[in-house]
C-alpha cells in the first residue's frame, strides 16, 4: 500500500484529473491548459508539518493534497470538522501520509490557541501556515448590517492576525523558522464593488503580510501572499455568482480564456511554501490569467475591434490634420 501511495504521489492525483478544459472556456485557452501533476521533487515536504485554515473545501483541500504528495504531514482546520474528517480521510488513503482535522473557528483567538495546543501535541509547531479560511458574499453595501460586515472581516482579517500571531509568537518561543502563506484576492489591490468587507479584509490581511515579512524576518520567518483570480468552488461560486449568470463574462475578460484550476494554485503555494522558495518574502504573486490587468487597461475593450474596423480607424486617424 505504501508503495503504491509513493507511486501515486510521484505522478499524478484525483483532482488533477479532473483539471481538463472546463465549459465556457475560450478556444485559445487551449494554448494555456492547466499542467496535470505536481510539480516540486517528490518528497520536498518530508518531515514537514503544515497547518491550513479551511483546508476541508475548495482550495485549501487542494493545497493540503499537493502537499500531503510532497510529503507533508497536514493539519487542517475550520468549523465543519465532519467535512474536515472526511477530506483528511480522502487525502490520507491517497498519499500514504498523515492529515490531521481540528476544529478551529478562526474568529476566535481562544478557539486557536486551543488548536494550537492540540496541533503542538499530535505534530508539533508547524514549518508552513496557510491562511486560506474566509468568508464572502455579493451584497451591495448598502445593505449590510454591522453583523454582515463583521462575519466577513472576522474571519479573513482577524482570523488571519489570531493564527499568524499565536503561531508566530510560540514558534518564536522556540526560536524556529517558518513559512507562512495568506491567500487573498485580486480584488485586495483595486478594491471591489459589492464586497466591500472581504475587499477590505483581504487588503487588511496584505498589510499584515507585508509588515511582519519586514519585521519577522530575523526569527526566520518568511511572509507571502497569493492573489487568485476566479477559480471554480463550490464556496466562491454560490455565493459570488449564485444564479451562474456571470461566469461567461468573467471568462471573457480573462486574457487566456479560462478559469484558474485548484491544481495550479496549489502547486504554486507548494513553492512559494518551499526551500526552493526561501529567498522569497514579502511578495505578492498574482496568480489570475492575466484577469486583472485586462480589467485595469483602458483601451482593452478595442480587442473587440475588426481588422477590417482597424483599416477604417487608422485611414480616419492618418487622415487628421493638425488640432
Ligand atoms: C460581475 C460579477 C462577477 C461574478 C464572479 C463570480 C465568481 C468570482 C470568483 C472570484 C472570487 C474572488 C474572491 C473570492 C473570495 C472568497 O473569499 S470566496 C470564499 C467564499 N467562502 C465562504 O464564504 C465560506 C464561508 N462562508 C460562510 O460560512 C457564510 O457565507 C458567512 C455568512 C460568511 C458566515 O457564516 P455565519 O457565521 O454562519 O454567518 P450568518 O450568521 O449566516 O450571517 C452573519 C451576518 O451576515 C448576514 N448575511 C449573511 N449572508 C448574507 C448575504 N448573502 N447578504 C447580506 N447579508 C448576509 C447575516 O444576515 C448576518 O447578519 P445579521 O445578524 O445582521 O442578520
Ligand atoms: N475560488 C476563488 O475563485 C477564489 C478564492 N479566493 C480565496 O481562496 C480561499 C479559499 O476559498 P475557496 O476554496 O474558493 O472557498 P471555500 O468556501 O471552499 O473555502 C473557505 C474555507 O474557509 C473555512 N472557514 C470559513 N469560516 C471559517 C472560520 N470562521 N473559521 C475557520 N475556517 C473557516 C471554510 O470551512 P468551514 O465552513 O468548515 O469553517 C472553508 O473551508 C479563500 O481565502 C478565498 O478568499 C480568492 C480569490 C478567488
Amino acid at each position: 500500500l505504501t508503495l503504491l501511495s509513493q507511486q501515486f504521489s510521484q505522478t499524478e492525483s484525483w483532482f488533477h484529473r479532473s483539471a481538463g478544459l472546463q465549459s465556457g472556456s475560450a478556444p485559445h485557452s487551449q494554448l494555456f491548459p492547466p499542467a496535470e501533476g505536481v510539480m516540486l521533487p517528490p518528497e520536498s515536504f518530508k518531515n514537514r508539518v503544515v497547518f491550513i485554515t479551511g483546508g476541508g473545501t475548495g482550495l485549501g483541500r487542494a493545497m493540503a493534497t499537493v502537499l500531503s504528495q510532497l510529503g507533508a504531514q497536514c493539519v487542517i482546520a475550520s468549523r465543519k470538522l465532519d467535512v474536515l474528517q472526511q477530506t483528511a480521510e480522502d487525502i490520507c488513503s491517497r498519499t500514504g501520509n498523515k492529515v490531521h482535522a481540528l476544529q478551529c473557528d478562526v474568529r476566535d483567538p481562544q478557539a486557536v490557541s486551543h488548536c494550537v495546543d492540540q496541533m503542538t501535541s499530535l505534530t508539533g509547531l508547524p514549518d508552513v501556515i496557510i491562511n486560506n479560511a474566509a468568508g464572502n458574499f455579493i451584497c451591495p453595501s448598502e445593505r449590510l448590517s454591522p453583523n454582515a460586515w463583521k462575519s466577513i472581516t472576522d474571519i479573513v482579517l482577524n482570523g488571519t492576525a489570531f493564527v499568524t500571531l499565536e503561531l508566530g509568537k510560540r514558534l518564536i518561543q522556540d526560536q524556529r523558522g517558518a513559512s507562512f502563506l495568506a491567500i487573498t484576492t485580486i480584488y485586495a489591490e483595486s478594491g471591489s464593488g459589492f464586497v466591500a468587507p472581504s475587499a477590505s479584509a483581504k487588503a487588511g490581511v496584505e498589510a499584515l503580510y507585508k509588515s511582519l515579512a519586514a519585521e519577522w524576518g530575523r526569527y526566520g520567518h518568511r511572509f507571502n501572499i497569493i492573489q487568485p483570480g476566479p477559480i471554480k468552488t463550490k464556496g466562491a461560486f454560490s455565493r459570488l455568482d449564485p444564479t451562474g449568470k456571470f461566469e461567461k463574462g468573467m471568462i471573457d475578460r480573462i486574457p487566456t480564456g479560462r478559469l484558474g484550476t485548484p491544481a495550479e494554485l496549489a502547486n504554486l503555494a507548494a513553492y512559494l511554501s518551499s526551500d526552493y522558495a526561501s529567498w522569497i518574502s514579502g511578495a505578492v504573486m498574482r496568480f489570475d490569467g492575466g484577469e486583472y490587468v485586462s480589467m485595469a487597461g483602458e483601451f482593452n475593450d478595442l480587442r473587440r475591434v475588426t481588422p477590417d474596423q482597424w483599416k477604417m480607424m487608422e485611414a480616419m486617424i492618418r487622415s487628421t490634420k493638425g488640432s
